[in-house]
């Protein structure tokens, strides 16, 4: 879908032809999910820039329209579940404007099309674009004979019977009425009803609703009329099909008639001259549209005289008499009734609002991100500002939320004026709400600010992440246990059964055990697994209770420690005692220990923060105690190299002084290392050897100080076996 960024200008025609056939059947797939099965795969907003896209494509190569272009089509075929009617006269959509240019622009192009009027003496009528689902109501010597959807325009779904069940809609017209009348309008359900009803829903444990429009469409298009009875649908009247005769010429006139009818009209609708007029009403309808008890998502403008009506005509799927002025991304007013912290697979604590329930552009919303703890003080992610000072979000403030692209509702700011008195400050938690291990925010290596990301530390143990943690410790570069994949992580991760559960890396090793004691669950009479793929699984976990240590510390999963990093630090303390303890020593960030973990070529401070944080949460120990305990000999195998070549020096830190002559310092550096050496750049209490060639100096004498073993580099050599 690279294609739909290219700028139209900018599309060759074979790309634009490419382009059109894709959004005819992507839209095609969206009104057939919008209008013909009441759940929208994506917003609004979406689905009108993939038209307006459409549109614009198809403007600069008007020869590439397709027979099933979507500005040539209404809707969606009707379902089959009811019986077809067609139309006496087709239902058309409308077209759409979004800014006051494009106010003027319909406004001047109805001028132009009809000529010779002067400005200002055509009436337009401007009443509010409803948001339910469009109706046909047809009347024969005053009484209801049929209803129907509007389909795909010219076809639409007979709902006669369920129609009936709409007490606003009169079953008989008052006498004088003409004998053929088709009333068409808008079947909508009112937002108190929708928040009532998705209440009762909830509460009875069913799936709730999107949105007022997509409720009403479904209530409507029920089998069972009691169903939709039970609804509480409303209707307002703003159009007409077939009429045996008109009783008035003008669109005001016909909607005041079917108000004399007994039918609900807006009481929003007006007849104005100006663009500036028109376009003051709009604002003034988009102010009230928040205390609507029902949804709107727009302003409709038609041309008032149906003899000018008339003469405009259509066109394929519109009238060039009247536009939809579409409201923006809409806002609404709403409380912060508590925050929560969710924390996610990767360990992130991540704010959310609990919000009182309000309906945001036609869907309810009640949860919205809050990010991080700065968004929630009004701090962006490079340190700006992105609210006024003190416009801190907090628990009981009044909130404007938006949902811009319409995903995830965002809190755009705070109304101070309704700040309740004793709000108080957010503070973040230092603790993940979910393991209980201390969260950290990471320090950024380049800026030196902090981190926006609040995480927490207890990876190993953190149910939030333990599934991802699990996967990560069986992959084919950590433990590499055969016949322990995703899917079977999944299945042990969520078993409540003591001797099939799986919570930590340790519950893989005590399985079988567990397995063996339990007489009631047997994991071979598990669907997927049988017989003989148990013992296989069995097996490969006991064949990785002998383990490097390069690859245990990778499939600790700790943040920032891929293979690399684990196999340097594998090599640089080359037991998993040694890693551990100093690992634990290092702790308060300062001392030997972080020095040393510092000056391990290759890991950055970032890295080693991780590690020691990872190590100073009491809750991984206790788990990675646990899984070291379950281990051949109650440990990982010293590092890789270190086994291979059976060395003296494997495991022991070295030190090289003064100027060496066999060879260089690098490669005594890499010769030592490949031994299984630990190669320091300074003496300590913890350093082994010290190889001193001539000149040595005060590594020298702090070595002969601290009683540490000196050899020269023939000394050496002989050491470790040439
Ligand atoms: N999210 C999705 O996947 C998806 C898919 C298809 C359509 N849609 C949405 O549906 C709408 C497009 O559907 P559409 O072709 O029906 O066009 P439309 O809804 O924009 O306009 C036409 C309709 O407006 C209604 N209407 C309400 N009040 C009216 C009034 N006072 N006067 C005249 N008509 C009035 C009528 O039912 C008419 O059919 C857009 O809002 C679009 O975003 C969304
Ligand atoms: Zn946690």
């Amino acid at each position: 879908m690279s294609a739909e960024k290219t700028p139209v200008e900018n599309l060759t025609e074979e790309q634009a032809a490419a382009e059109l056939a894709f959004l005819a059947a992507e839209i095609a797939r969206h009104d057939e999910l919008y209008h013909g099965h009441d759940a929208p795969e994506i917003s609004d907003a979406d689905y009108d820039a993939l038209k307006r896209r459409n549109d614009a494509v198809e403007k600069r190569f008007p020869q590439l329209v397709r027979a099933d272009s979507p500005s040539i089509r209404v809707g969606a075929a009707p379902l089959p579940t009811f019986a077809p009617i067609t139309h006496s006269r087709p239902m058309l959509s409308l077209d759409n404007t979004f800014s006051d240019e494009d106010v003027r622009d319909f406004v001047g192009s109805v001028y132009r099309f009809l000529g010779q009027l002067p400005d200002g003496s055509i009436a337009f009528t401007a009443e509010p674009k409803i948001d339910g689902l469009s109706m046909s109501i047809r009347y024969e010597q005053g009484r209801l004979v049929s209803a129907a959807t509007r389909g795909d325009g010219t076809t639409g779904e007979n709902v006669t019977e369920n129609i009936r069940t709409i007490k606003e809609i009169p079953d008989r017209l008052p006498a004088g009425a003409p004998d053929i009348v088709e009333v068409r309008g808008e079947v909508y359900m009112r937002k108190s009803d929708f928040l009532a009803l998705n209440e009762q829903m909830a509460a009875e444990g069913k799936q709730t609703y999107v949105n007022p429009r997509n409720t009403a469409a479904g209530s409507l298009r029920q089998l069972d009329p009691k169903v939709t009875a039970s609804r509480n649908l409303k209707f307002f009247a703003y159009a007409w099909g077939e009429m045996s005769e008109m009783p008035a010429d003008t669109q005001m006139g016909m909607v005041e008639k079917f108000g004399e009818w007994g039918f609900p009209v807006n009481p929003l609708m007006r007849r104005l001259h100006s663009v500036e007029d028109i376009i003051a009403h709009y604002k003034d309808i988009g102010l009230q549209r928040p205390d609507l008890d029902y949804e709107i998502d727009g302003v409709v403008y038609k041309v008032d005289r149906l003899d000018l009506q008339a003469r405009l005509g259509f066109r394929s799927r519109s009238p060039r008499w009247a536009t939809a002025h579409k409201f923006p991304a809409e806002q609404a007013f709403t409380h912060v009734e508590k925050i929560d912290i969710q924390v996610g697979r990767t360990g992130a604590l991540t704010p959310v609002a609990r919000l009182t329930p309000v309906t945001v552009g036609g869907v309810v919303v009640t949860n919205a991100t809050l990010h991080n703890e700065d968004y929630i003080k009004g701090i962006g992610n490079s340190g700006e500002r992105i609210r006024e000072e003190e416009h801190d979000i907090r628990i009981g403030d009044t909130v404007i939320v938006q949902r811009a692209g319409d995903v995830i509702p965002q809190v755009l700011d705070v109304v101070m004026e309704k700040r309740p008195a004793d709000a108080v400050p957010y503070e973040f938690p230092r603790k993940c709400p979910v393991c209980g291990s201390h969260a950290v925010r990471e320090k950024n290596e380049k800026t030196g600010k902090l981190d926006s990301v609040t995480r927490c530390t207890g990876g190993f143990v953190c149910r939030a992440q333990a599934v991802e943690h699990l996967k990560h410790f069986v992959s084919r570069n950590a433990f590499d246990i055969e016949g322990l994949g995703s899917k079977q992580i999944d299945f042990f991760f969520e078993s409540e059964d003591p001797a099939l559960q799986v919570r930590t890396a340790p519950d893989i090793f005590t399985l079988k055990k567990r397995q063996e004691e339990s007489p009631l669950t047997k994991l071979e009479n598990i669907d997927g697994f049988g017989k003989v793929s148990v013992k296989k699984l069995f097996d490969a976990i006991d064949s990785r209770r002998e383990i490097s240590l390069n690859r245990f510390i990778y499939a600790l999963g700790i943040r920032h420690v891929g293979e690399t990093n684990a196999k340097l630090l594998a090599r640089a303390y080359g037991t998993y005692e040694a890693f551990v303890t100093a690992m634990k020593e290092a702790a308060d960030f300062s001392g030997d220990a972080w020095d040393e973990l510092n000056n391990i070529e290759g890991i950055g401070e970032i890295v080693a923060r991780a590690i020691v944080e990872f190590f100073k949460e009491p809750r991984n120990i206790k788990v990675i105690d646990d899984l070291v305990g379950e281990l051949k000999d109650g440990t990982p195998m010293p590092a890789e190299q270190a086994t291979a070549s059976n060395s003296p020096v494997a495991g022991k830190t070295v030190v090289f002084t003064g100027s060496l002559e066999k060879f260089t310092r690098d490669e005594a550096k890499a010769r030592a290392e490949s031994l299984g050496a630990k190669v320091a750049g300074s003496v300590s209490k913890k350093t082994d050897y010290v190889v001193a060639g001539p000149g040595a100096g005060s590594k020298l004498d702090k070595a002969r100080e601290l009683g540490v073993q000196v050899m020269d580099e023939d000394e050496w050599l002989a050491f470790i076996g040439g």
